[in-house]
């Protein structure tokens, strides 16, 4: 590729645009490149850059965007001598094609310097295991877990041992781990009972598990979406007169056992109830695996109009091996290009640039099994056989395991 600066080359073709308004161009030339929409941008004389989406080449002025706001954050060109459009760009100037192509790829390859892990793994991984797992054994997972350099291990839940027949040793976890005071073990409270023993026992951060499915929140916690919320309520008012952060679960953002599709509206409602609430963070959680690259953008595309990106997680079950390929969508979105943003109207390209290195995603991996909790026995029982199978395929520092990153 040649070493091109954008702004000579454009200033070449005298259109005289400022940084800001390159920018744009480059957005909206890349975007449609890769779509294989052509726009057809013209710059008029003391008016807003313009971008008509056209199909190979096509102009569609039905279609027409005006991008006035966008131009708000530089300086429309006061004055152009060009109209231009993507294949005079190309002909004249082969180099702009690939280096937009380049531009595109960057982008994609661009993620977060850091990434959190959260192990969930004794709470969410061990829950559903047939066999109860001796409480010793669960002590020396989670002192083994402590010894890898995670910073956040959710260590059990104080749930009902009715409901959850595995978790019933939550105290005595709770109590029998060897706690580093570098790391943190928060534990799944869903009701002011849980929390008020988890408080005893010690804990100094609690999760509350959320569904944006009604009828998944009847099966998992036995009350409505709206009970739920007056519950959390009295939940997060103790917690918050503790000092105790709370984190908030939405299960189901993906898809639902009973309900299937979920709107991304509805996820957002009950994230945003939650958040409203006082949860310091919001995982979004693919409790089915169902969930695509496409649905995963969807949904937090959504969600992220309404809570700071520095507030959300997703946690992925991998039970379709989705898992992975969510999570790379997930940690684009923790990285959206400068004028991305812009578009979004968030802001110039300075502060978005300072904006996203602060960025946030929690990151789940699970070798799921809560798609099976609700199933028939028999089905359970060979579905059981199919995750040992592809467990057995599985990397082995894949197993079993759950990551947030940051
Ligand atoms: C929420 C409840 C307790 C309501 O259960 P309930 O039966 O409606 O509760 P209740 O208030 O009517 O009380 C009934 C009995 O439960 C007891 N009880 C009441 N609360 C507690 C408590 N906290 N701890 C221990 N015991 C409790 C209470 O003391 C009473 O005992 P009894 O008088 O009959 O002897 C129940 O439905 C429950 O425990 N559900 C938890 C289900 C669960 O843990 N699911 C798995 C975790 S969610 C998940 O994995 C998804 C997630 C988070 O990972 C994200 C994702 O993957 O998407």
């Amino acid at each position: 590729m040649e070493d091109v600066n954008c702004s000579k080359r454009l200033t070449v073709l005298d259109c005289s645009l400022s940084a800001a308004d390159i920018s744009v161009l480059r957005f909206e030339l890349s975007h449609q490149v890769v779509t294989g929409d052509i726009p057809h941008v013209t710059v008029k004389k003391d008016s807003p850059l313009q971008v008509s989406p056209c199909h190979r080449g096509v102009s569609s002025t039905s279609q027409q965007r005006n991008l006035s706001g966008v131009s708000s954050m530089g300086n429309v060109p006061s004055a152009v001598k060009h109209c231009l459009s993507y294949e005079t760009l190309a002909q004249d100037y082969p180099w702009l094609v690939r280096w937009l192509q380049e531009e595109k790829y960057g982008a994609i390859c661009e993620f977060p310097k850091t990434v959190k892990v959260v192990e969930v793994g004794p709470r969410d991984g061990l829950q559903n295991e047939k066999e109860m797992v001796p409480t010793g054994v669960k002590i020396q997972l989670i002192n083994m877990l402590s010894e890898t350099g995670l910073s956040v291990i959710e260590a059990t839940s104080f749930v009902s041992s009715k409901w959850v027949p595995q978790m019933a040793d939550h105290v005595d976890v709770f109590k029998g781990i060897t706690k580093s005071p570098h790391i943190k073990y928060p534990v799944l409270t869903p009701n002011l009972q849980g929390y008020r023993t988890a408080i005893e026992a010690g804990a100094t951060e609690v999760a509350i598990l959320g569904s944006a499915s009604e009828t998944f929140s009847k099966k998992n916690i036995n009350c409505s979406i709206e009970e739920s919320m007056l519950r959390f309520k009295e939940l997060i008012s103790s917690a918050k007169q503790a000092g105790i952060p709370v984190r908030g679960y939405v299960s189901c953002a993906l898809g639902c056992p009973y309900e299937g599709r979920i709107e991304p509206e509805k996820v957002t409602e009950v994230a945003k109830r939650l958040y409203d609430l006082g949860c310091y963070e919001v995982s979004l959680g693919d409790t089915t695996g169902e969930g695509t690259p496409k649905s995963m953008a969807m949904m937090l595309q959504s969600v992220m109009k309404e809570i700071p990106t520095s507030a959300l997680a997703v946690h992925c079950h991998d039970t379709y091996g989705q898992a992975l390929a969510n999570i790379l969508i997930a940690l684009q979105f923790a990285f959206p290009r400068p004028c991305g943003d812009a578009l979004r109207g968030l802001g110039g390209s300075t502060a978005v640039r300072r904006s996203t290195q602060r960025l946030t995603y929690w990151v789940s991996v699970s070798y799921d099994r809560a798609a099976a909790l609700t199933k028939p026995q028999s089905q359970r029982g060979e579905e059981r056989r199919e995750e040992k199978r592809v467990e057995e395929r599985r990397a082995p520092a894949l197993r079993g395991s759950q990551l947030v990153c940051r």
